[in-house]
């Protein structure tokens, strides 16, 4: 794991947001389009604020969530809510959303379609994801049934998870998908997650899912 500690909240999001834009240019130098997956939740946003300026060709970006909370995406929970309202704006209002929701289906019906409809895009250009104090990551909730499922090699690359006390069911890209990113990062803030990330490392995946994306991901950090 390669950690990047930052004075604050805001140096973080310019950092992060720089070198993002930079990895995403790079792919696109190699590539007709890049694909840039990106969390939900509370911490993201600032860095979605800077990135959505930078100078890069968006419209050849597709943004993909890293998971969903079955919502629509009016929904103030809707991950893909904040990503079209913080990231697909300014410069990158041309950048093209994949949805991880379809509406009146269940995310269990979902989630094959949803796979098949990301297949073809992939390889992952840059992902970012948080992590809760909890140690999940993306909806790879700790001890959640399917969690198993979710962290093997050969998972399918979007599952359902339904985790009790969430208010509502989800779908996640599996540990797989998100390691095989060419750049991986994650963000956290806070003394809280500094201490949770610590005490991921090394740990059993099913107690601490962010424990899978360790060894291949660059953890960005402000208090
Ligand atoms: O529920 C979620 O939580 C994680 C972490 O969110 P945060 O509010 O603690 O930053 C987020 O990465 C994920 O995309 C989201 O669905």
């Amino acid at each position: 794991m390669n950690f990047q500690e930052y004075p604050d909240a805001e140096f973080m999001a310019m950092g992060l947001a720089d070198v993002i834009a930079t990895q995403l240019n790079a792919a696109l130098r190699q590539r007709d389009r890049a694909l840039l997956v990106v969390p939900g939740g509370s911490t993201p946003g600032p860095v979605f604020d800077t990135l959505c300026g930078a100078r890069l060709e968006w419209e050849r970006v597709d943004i993909l969530p890293s998971d969903e909370r079955w919502r629509p995406q009016a929904h103030i929970r809707s991950n893909a809510g904040l990503i079209a309202q913080r990231l697909i704006c300014e410069r990158a209002a041309v950048a093209n959303l994949l949805p991880l929701y379809i509406a009146d289906e269940t995310p269990e019906d979902a989630a094959p379609r949803l796979s098949e409809a990301i297949a073809p895009r992939l390889p992952i250009d840059v992902a970012l994801v948080g992590m809760g104090a909890d140690m999940h990551t993306a909806s790879l909730f700790p001890r959640a049934p399917g969690l198993e499922a979710a962290l093997a090699h050969d998972a399918p690359l979007v599952l359902p998870m339904r985790i009790e006390g969430e208010p509502e069911p989800r779908v996640t890209l599996a540990a797989h998908v998100l390691k095989s990113a060419m750049h991986l990062h994650v963000v956290i803030t806070g003394a809280d997650k500094r201490e949770a990330l610590e005490r991921a490392e090394g740990q059993d995946a099913l107690i601490a899912p962010i424990a899978a994306l360790l060894d291949d991901a660059t953890v960005h950090w402000a208090p």
